[in-house]
């Protein structure tokens, strides 16, 4: 049983039903990959409200290492400006525990024109890295990781990438596949990746490369099952405004079904790539009122909250909120199709599952994700990880666990470092 540390959050509980308006930052995922994408163009970008947290400085810090300039708009700072240039090495890039940046950045740096080192936190060496690795190696570059398939590894920079098709096993992350496809039009020969493997995940996220990628110009064949193709050729600068985080949206909405509140989040998109727009049929599934208008998204809770069957496969990012909200269900849930996630931030099934059980929850962990029994929940100390959405996930225990305390908070700062004021902001409408 882990002691109480100062430094611990006493997550609060809800006196009553939420009624709130969330206002979200911008996606992690959409921020990273057009800053990619602006690094590699041929002319001046600006991001609108991008998402400011670690994993987005993490990006900005790599690609000003690699030689572009980065700065906040001078007329609206929430802002960046990003003008592109040659690409440099020597360089070190900090990956911290961002997924994001040890996957995309690597075939980015190998267009620089000298070596470049990669490393990261002590958990994100353990982060499956090799079918990125070996597919740089497969398309013309130099890579030096030791045999280990894992960070801390060199990039051989060369100041141009041969380029053209490669096979890859995905199964482990859809960012494998991301990664190549967003530096693929800039290598000489352009670059055909193949998964081959279990079903890929987070297939969502694929397509909003392929998206993010023809915003910018680039040509991507997305017809085939399975295979990117992406034409040699320049990329534009792009001015676009960030979506706000649809992911992150999971624990304000899962408050909403606890308490038998309603939360709104404003400019949530009818259109998105977004893999967190699955909260919507999710929620519905689990009993709430969903609804979608020119305002926002708005969930409302009905007092009831359903058990569930779910695969998320497509949308793995949401499983410790929606494995939290199951605990409150008025039956056992299944989260299935989620075996990749034990390479997240952490094992994340092991770790929901040893939380959720010391807070009272009966849980059966099972290869590809979790069975969970309600049970009556008791204060704990909740453990995270250095998982943000360990911490997003016990915040909603703690909604009706009264001493919950939550381990080490800031590292949710990953893609939220707002969370925890925006958290008590939404209850305090909720007579605490
Ligand atoms: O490309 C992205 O922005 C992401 C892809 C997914 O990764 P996996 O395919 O490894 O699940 C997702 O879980 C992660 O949060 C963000
Ligand atoms: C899996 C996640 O992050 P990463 O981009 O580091 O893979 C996540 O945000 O849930």
């Amino acid at each position: 049983m882990p002691s109480a540390d100062p430094g611990d959050w006493a997550a609060p509980a809800a006196a009553g039903p939420v009624d709130a308006i969330v206002t979200l930052p911008g996606s992690k995922s959409l921020t990273n990959r057009y800053l990619v994408l602006a690094a590699l163009a041929d002319d001046a970008s600006r991001l609108r409200l991008p998402l400011r947290s670690r994993d987005t400085l993490l990006m900005t810090q790599a690609l000003r290492d690699l030689g572009i300039d980065i700065v906040d708009a001078a007329d609206d700072a929430r802002d960046w400006i990003v003008t592109p240039g040659p690409l440099r090495g020597p360089a070190q890039i900090g990956c911290g525990l961002a997924g994001t940046v040890m996957r995309f950045v690597p075939p980015v740096a190998a267009l620089a024109d000298g070596p470049v080192t990669f490393d990261g936190d002590a958990q994100a060496r353990i982060r499956p890295m090799r079918p990125v690795l070996d597919a740089l190696r497969a398309v013309g570059a130099s890579v030096d990781d030791g045999a280990r398939g894992s960070l801390p590894f060199v990039i051989g920079g060369q100041g141009h990438v041969p380029g053209g098709s490669v096979t890859i096993d995905a199964s482990a992350s859809s960012q494998f596949v991301s990664g190549l496809l967003l530096a693929g039009s800039r290598y000489d020969d352009g670059l055909t990746v193949t998964h081959v493997g279990t079903p890929l995940p987070s297939e969502p996220h694929v397509a909003m490369t392929v998206e993010t990628i023809r915003d910018a110009g680039g040509i991507v064949d997305d017809s085939e099952s399975d295979t990117w193709r992406v034409e040699p050729g320049p990329l534009s600068g792009l001015d676009v405004v960030v979506e706000p985080d649809l992911s992150n949206a999971a624990p304000f909405l899962a408050a909403a079904l606890v308490t038998g509140g309603s939360v709104r989040i404003p400019g949530w998109p009818h259109h998105t790539s977004q893999a967190g727009d699955a909260l919507r049929d999710i929620l519905d599934i689990m009993g709430a009122e969903v609804r979608l208008e020119r305002g926002g998204l708005t969930v409302s809770g009905t007092g009831t909250i359903n058990g569930l069957d779910i695969d998320l496969h497509d949308a793995s990012e949401l499983t410790p909120v929606v494995a939290a909200l199951a605990a409150f269900a008025d039956g056992p849930s299944i989260i299935r199709g989620v075996a990749h996630i034990r390479g997240h931030e952490t094992d994340r099934i092991t770790a929901l599952s040893q939380e959720l059980q010391r807070a009272g929850v009966g849980v059966h962990e099972r290869a590809d994700g979790l069975r969970i029994t309600p049970g009556r929940l008791t204060p704990s100390p909740w453990r995270t990880y250095a998982d943000h959405r360990m911490v997003m996930a016990g915040a909603v225990i703690a909604l009706s666990a009264a001493g919950t305390r939550i381990e080490d908070p800031g590292t949710v700062a990953k893609t939220l470092p707002t969370f925890i004021a925006l958290w008590d902001a939404m209850l305090a409408g909720s007579g605490r």
